[in-house]
């Protein structure tokens, strides 16, 4: 992916973000800290914490599958950790329960329509979401990313909305 087309596509995402009302009323966010084909976030990371939101990042933990989420003030609170992703210096991250989180911001491979996601095959969402279970769910990914179906388990937490460059989309079974 050209890193010019992505920084711009990266820009109009935000622009919907900022315009929805259910993120401006969030006070606690989730999102994920973006390798160099995703969506990026780090402006978005940077401005909902200028609104005075908690903003909050995974935390890969020791055991694979199971992940945190951490508070940061900034992002230089991040290091660079395995896989090249970055995740919160582990002196300074503070670990968030789940429950008050109110909006997440979900990274993925593809999802549908009806809000299914098609993760990187490890279940860190999947077992992470259970424990939020007040949260929107936002798949967040490039519109060439949403498909008509993809295969879908019942451990699969599915996306209340959906939000690619193209705007925001509400799925079936969505929250308001
Ligand atoms: N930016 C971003 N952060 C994210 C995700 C994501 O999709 N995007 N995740 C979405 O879930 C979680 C991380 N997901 C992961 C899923 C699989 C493996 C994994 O399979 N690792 C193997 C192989 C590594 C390799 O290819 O070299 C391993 O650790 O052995 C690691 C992380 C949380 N953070
Ligand atoms: N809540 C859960 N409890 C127990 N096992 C789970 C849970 N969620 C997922 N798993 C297991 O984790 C493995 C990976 O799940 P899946 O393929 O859905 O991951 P994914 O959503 O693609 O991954 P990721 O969230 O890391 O991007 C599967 O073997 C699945 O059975």
């Amino acid at each position: 992916m050209a890193p010019q087309w992505v920084a711009e596509q990266s820009r109009i995402i935000h622009g919907h973000l900022l315009d929805w009302p259910s993120y401006r009323a969030a006070r606690t966010i989730m999102l994920y800290l973006a390798m160099a084909d995703e969506p990026q976030t780090d402006a978005v990371i940077i401005d909902a914490l200028k609104a005075d939101k908690t903003v909050c990042v995974p935390v890969l933990g020791q055991q694979y599958g199971i992940m945190e989420a951490a508070v940061i003030s900034g992002l230089d609170d991040l290091v660079t950790g395995r896989l090249g992703l970055r995740m919160p210096d582990p002196a300074r991250a503070k670990n968030i329960d789940p429950v008050l989180i109110d909006l997440v911001l979900v990274p993925g491979v593809a999802f549908d329509r009806g809000g299914n996601r098609l993760g990187m095959g490890a279940g860190y969402y999947d077992r992470f979401l259970t424990r939020a279970p007040q949260a929107l769910l936002v798949g967040m990914a490039w519109s060439f990313q949403v498909v008509d179906a993809v295969p879908a388990a019942t451990h699969d937490v599915s996306m209340h909305y959906l939000l690619t460059e193209e705007g925001i989309f509400r799925c079936g079974k969505g929250k308001m």
